[in-house]
């Protein structure tokens, strides 16, 4: 059966659908079309919560007691479930949230992919053998489940950021609260019934929606959640963070980017423009790890606007269901307005506007949430579109005479998620590597797009310092023990 509109999605609690206590729903709209309800979604209260972490608290007696092998057996078998499901789930993420379908199957898929990595992790070593000073000892290491974790998740990747904390939380024996963004709703209930159809154990995995202010907080601060793991906002992260640290929970963070891309002298420009415009653009600019500041060497500056702008003229918006769509809407009224205001902003402080800087005109696109590609130049560092995470479409040209400025300019922000440059010379891409502050450095290829089996995470103000994702995930998910053992 393919998704169907107007629905309504429930709590998923101790393996059962259950409604809020309030009785309250609220609709979740498509940002394509305000018009559309997408479907109703709970709005759930602190009570529910509790219901969810005590179901958690008590599977996770029995959960952390299987072979790791078993636990995996349940991952692979929800993978098959979502693969199956997926053209389901992705048009419930495109209806949702506005991305284009080809990148929501894209990411579902990627999601599979993410399951069935951490069940094979269910098989891998979990510690080491060191080496006593007493001859008679044996001394190792294990590593032991954190109890529950709670998942706060946000909209823009509604399936592979959800599954890429959820299925390491699972796999290495813990139970999981999940707070889904509640503009995705729809989409993270449709996985969970993937969990579900797996045969997932009652209370292993639990599904509470509700507004981040009352579910989300109440999550960070309960006093049985023994781990908290967050991607969104800087602000509410840190609130997460502080929440957490205050009563002794284990806490991750994965919060904003402002990320740059180097274009070098002697790069091949048609793959930096191209970067440069996927990196910058797609998802309508709304990845943290999303291209925002464009650094170019001055001698070919002229020539890459030009190349650059002549393909951002050619950017076809439009809703993500409609195969000619390259861009889709921005996620949500409130994102709209933030990304204009930025817009605003940038021409209040002195920004020249090169392309977009409005919504489009079309009638067609009238009632969804929709802005042009814009490209700013005139961009100086202390500028707020040059320091701040916009999450929309929006690019800002910066010349520069050399690498080592630009490397420099690179790392004048708060933030270090993600960083590119394209270039031909080995010495500028070593010079790169070596002093650019960023968690994901990346050579001639675009600020976004990470592997699910290599580490994630950003320095600065981009993340905890923790890292997510490939076997790094092991760190955050489980505690280490050193046993000591004498006969
Ligand atoms: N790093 C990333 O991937 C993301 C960054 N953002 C940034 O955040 C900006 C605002 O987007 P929002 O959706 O409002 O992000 P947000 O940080 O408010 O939301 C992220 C998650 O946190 C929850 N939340 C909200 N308030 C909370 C609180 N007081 N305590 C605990 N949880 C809470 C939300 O319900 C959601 O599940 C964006 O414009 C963008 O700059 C947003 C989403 C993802
Ligand atoms: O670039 C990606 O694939 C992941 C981006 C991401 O993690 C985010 O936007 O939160």
């Amino acid at each position: 059966m393919g998704f169907q509109l107007e629905q309504t999605y429930n709590n998923f609690i101790n393996g059962e659908w259950v409604k809020a206590g309030s009785g309250q729903t609220e609709p979740s709209l498509n940002p394509a079309n305000r018009n559309e309800i997408v479907g109703y979604v709970p709005a759930s209260g602190v009570e529910d919560l509790n219901h969810a972490v005590a179901a958690a608290k008590t599977a996770a007696k029995t959960w952390r007691r299987l072979t790791g092998a078993e636990r995996g057996n349940y991952l692979f078998q929800a993978a098959n479930v979502l693969e199956r499901r997926a053209d389901e789930v992705a048009e419930a993420m495109t209806r949702e949230m506005g991305k284009t379908f080809p990148e929501a199957k894209g990411e579902t898929m990627r999601g599979v992919a993410i399951l069935r990595y951490y069940a094979g992790e269910g098989m891998r070593k979990t510690g080491d053998v060191i080496p006593s000073t007493d001859s008679e000892a044996l001394m190792f290491t294990t590593r032991v489940p954190l109890g529950v974790v709670g998942v706060i998740a946000p909209w823009n990747f509604p399936v592979a950021i959800p599954i890429w904390k959820t299925a390491p939380a699972l796999i290495y024996g813990n139970t999981v609260v999940l707070k889904p963004a509640q503009e995705t709703v729809v989409t993270a209930a449709i996985v969970m019934e993937c969990f579900k159809e797996a045969g997932l154990p009652a209370g292993v995995l639990n599904l509470i929606c509700g507004k981040g202010s009352v579910i989300g907080s109440a999550l960070a601060e309960h006093p049985d959640v023994n781990g908290i793991t967050f991607t969104g906002s800087n602000e509410v992260g840190k609130r997460v963070g502080a929440a957490a640290l205050a009563r002794g929970a284990k806490y991750q963070l994965e919060m904003g980017g402002k990320n740059p891309v180097i274009i070098a002298a002697d790069a091949n420009l048609d793959l930096a423009v191209e970067g440069t415009i996927s990196g910058g653009l797609k998802s309508t600019g709304q990845k943290c790890t999303a291209t925002s500041r464009v650094i170019i060497e001055r001698k070919i500056y002229d020539a890459f606007k030009e190349k650059l702008l002549s393909q951002v003229q050619e950017i076809r918006l439009g809703d993500g269901m409609s195969a000619g769509s390259w861009m889709g809407p921005c996620a949500s009224e409130g994102q709209l307005n933030t990304v204009l205001s930025y817009i605003q902003k940038g021409q209040d402080e002195g920004a020249v506007l090169l392309a977009g800087g409005k919504r489009p005109n079309n009638p067609e696109l009238a009632e969804g949430f929709y802005v042009e590609p814009t490209v700013f130049e005139g961009v100086e560092s202390h500028m707020s579109i040059a320091r701040e995470e916009i999450f929309g479409p929006v690019l800002a040209l910066m010349p520069v005479d050399s690498i080592e400025e630009a490397i420099t300019l690179a790392n004048d922000s708060d933030y270090g998620l993600s960083a590119s440059i394209y270039t031909q010379n080995v010495g500028s891409m070593l010079s790169f590597i070596r002093d650019m502050d960023a968690g994901l450095v990346r050579i001639n290829a675009e600020t976004a797009g990470v592997e699910l089996q290599a580490p994630f995470g950003g320095m600065k103000m981009s993340s905890s310092h923790s890292r997510e994702q490939g076997q790094a995930a092991i760190e955050f998910f489980t505690a280490i023990k050193t046993v000591f053992v004498k006969s």
